[in-house]
């Protein structure tokens, strides 16, 4: 993606210096010193324009809405402990009463390679393994997208900290779970994590778009 804008940034930044250079360069007949001077203006250009549309690809909407905007989303996954444990609706109502809009929820029975790839960049961690088998135990998870204001960092706050040792009384993990290893929740850490993540879990489809009754009380700053 971010090779992507680069790429047409570089696009945009070679035509905006052509033209530019086609306005300043009068003479036909320019000097060579010109042409240096130039090419190296063009370089510029070029590489202020391949930062300039990485910084725009930053803020742009992507599966995860736009960042700190109402319209942010966070992957949030109920797992086969927190599904065996009846602990849904519970959970659910966590997000719901903060305010969160939900617009995508699901069952799944995971696959090996659905767990092996949410949890990539866990691969050389030895509970690696564990935690895979614990994820396509049979027993399925509960896959969720929240949408609102900063709902990544409060959906992190509302879950708890990994170890459940950690985790405020008043969070879900440190109000019902014992055990790194059966945590209950997943919920996206980062603005990257929850695009990988809800483009991982879902298709364009069945994310919802609409706006709760009390969304302006919720999410209004003054
Ligand atoms: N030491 C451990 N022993 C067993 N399982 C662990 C251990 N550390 C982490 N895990 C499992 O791996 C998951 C992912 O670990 P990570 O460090 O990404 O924490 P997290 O981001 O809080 O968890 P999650 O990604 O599930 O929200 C944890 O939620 C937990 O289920």
């Amino acid at each position: 993606m971010f090779a992507n804008s680069v790429r047409q940034g570089l696009r945009a930044a070679s035509r905006q210096s052509v033209r530019a250079f086609a306005s300043a360069a009068a003479p036909r007949a320019a000097p060579r010193a010109g042409f240096v001077v130039a090419g190296a203006a063009v370089a510029g250009l070029a590489a202020f324009y391949a930062t300039d549309a990485a910084k725009l690809d930053a803020a742009k909407k992507t599966i995860a809405g736009t960042y700190k905007t109402d319209s942010e989303r966070s992957f949030v996954m109920i797992k086969p402990d927190g599904v065996s444990r009846q602990l849904v609706g519970k959970i659910v109502s966590r997000f719901e009463e903060r305010g969160y809009k939900l617009v995508a929820i699901k069952t799944v029975t995971p696959s090996e390679d659905l767990a092996k790839e949410h949890y990539s960049d866990l691969a050389a961690r030895p509970f690696y393994p564990g935690l895979v088998k614990y994820i396509t135990s049979g027993t399925p998870v509960v896959a969720m997208v929240w949408e609102g204001k900063d709902v990544i960092k409060q959906g992190r706050r509302i879950v708890g900290a990994t170890n459940p040792l950690d985790a405020d009384p008043g969070s879900v993990r440190g109000q019902y779970a014992v055990s790194v290893g059966r945590n209950l929740i997943h919920a996206s850490d980062s603005f990257e994590a929850a695009t990988k993540e809800i483009g991982l879990w879902f298709k364009q489809a069945e994310l919802s778009d609409y706006e709760p009754v009390a969304w302006p009380w919720v999410m209004a700053d003054n």
